[in-house]
């Protein structure tokens, strides 16, 4: 008997809503794409860059792979760096950008960065004016920031994605370093996506047990300290481009709580106005997702150096932050 698609070849199909554009359609791009298209939850996906037939040729792969994994979304591919078949986008993930090549840190990609990111945010405010945006273009925390003053929109709208992959790092790490199973393990990360980034090993736990109960201090420090470096480590071993698969399980996972008005709680890059006793800046903290984007901010525990940290990180973001109006 033939394979049968993951569907099982029924007719039926479920309800599809929205429509989710990413704009760039390099590696993140693409593979954020897949990932929407196989959750099955969106009706169209949109893969646009400014490189004509890439993202028309990408669309047409993804949709080939329909009937063998039986998913109705659709992916429409537009290139030449057109936003025809964008308007009215509900979510629209900003990938567009240069990654780094090893032994670059993210802030040295600002000045290329910031440019394409003001070009892509002020096609998605004329395009796509109610859209909730999700940036991931480095440096992350300035071009999320970027993006929120290049489109005008209201802050919630507009956040980036960093904490969940950083967490997720974190927790792969730990669930190494113990041989135990993933799903054991809750971590946590805030702060920058940076050199200030804050992972928050007083809100990790293993079978719900503090991680400092199952791991020894020192052994929790490397593992914070491969953390703050894990895109630098995969950048490292790739010699070209960055990481992929793991930055757009991030992303999709937002997107998708987005359409769904999940009310999830993630960890994004988000404006934090008076949480910690920060104010006026995009900072990656917990914060609960809706179809609205950002519902509100969650503030959680931490320790008194955790705090001080992420305090730390607000100031060094602000500062870059304050400077990208005029990239
Ligand atoms: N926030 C995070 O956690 C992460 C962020 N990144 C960042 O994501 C960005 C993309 O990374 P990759 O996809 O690996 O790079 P890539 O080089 O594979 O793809 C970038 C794509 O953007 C396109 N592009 C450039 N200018 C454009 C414009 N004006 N409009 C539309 N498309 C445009 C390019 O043609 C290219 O296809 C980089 O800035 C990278 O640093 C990557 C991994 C994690
Ligand atoms: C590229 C990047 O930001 C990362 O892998 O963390």
């Amino acid at each position: 008997m033939a394979e049968q698609p993951r569907n099982g070849g029924s007719s039926q199909s479920r309800a599809l809503n929205g429509k989710v554009t990413v704009v760039g359609a390099g590696f993140y791009g693409s593979t954020t794409a897949l990932r929407l298209a196989e959750y099955d939850v969106f009706e169209t996906v949109v893969l646009t860059d400014i490189v004509e037939g890439k993202p028309e040729g990408l669309a047409l792969d993804i949709n080939q792979s329909r009937p063998i994994e039986g998913f109705e979304t659709k992916v429409v591919g537009v290139g030449g760096g057109s936003y025809e078949g964008t308007e009215g986008s509900d979510v629209v993930v900003v990938t567009a950008g240069v990654p780094r090549k090893p032994g670059m840190s993210r802030m040295d990609l600002i000045e290329t960065n910031a440019g394409i990111v003001r070009q892509v945010a002020e096609n998605v405010a004329r395009t796509s004016p109610d859209a909730v945006v999700i940036v991931v273009s480095n440096p992350l925390d300035e071009m999320t920031a970027l993006a929120q003053l290049a489109t005008g929109f209201p802050k919630q709208r507009v956040m980036g994605q960093a904490g969940m992959l950083d967490t997720a790092r974190f927790s792969h790490f730990v669930a190494e370093e113990l041989g135990v199973p993933v799903a054991s393990v809750r971590t946590l990360t805030l702060g920058s996506h940076g050199d200030t980034m804050v992972p928050v090993p007083s809100r990790c736990t293993v079978d719900s047990k503090p991680l400092a109960d199952v791991l020894a201090a020192d052994r929790i420090e490397d593992l914070v300290t491969r953390t703050r470096n894990g895109g630098a480590e995969v950048v490292a071993l790739l010699k070209t481009g960055s990481a992929y698969y793991a930055p757009s399980a991030a992303a999709a996972r937002m997107a998708k709580a987005v359409i769904e008005d999940s009310g999830a709680v993630m960890p994004v890059c988000t404006w934090v106005d008076g949480e910690y006793d920060i104010s006026g800046v995009y900072l990656g903290v917990e914060a609960e997702i809706g179809r609205e984007g950002v519902r509100r901010v969650v503030q959680g525990d931490l320790t008194e150096s955790e705090l001080a940290g992420l305090r730390e990180a607000a100031e060094a973001v602000r500062a870059k932050q304050a400077d990208v109006a005029d990239l």
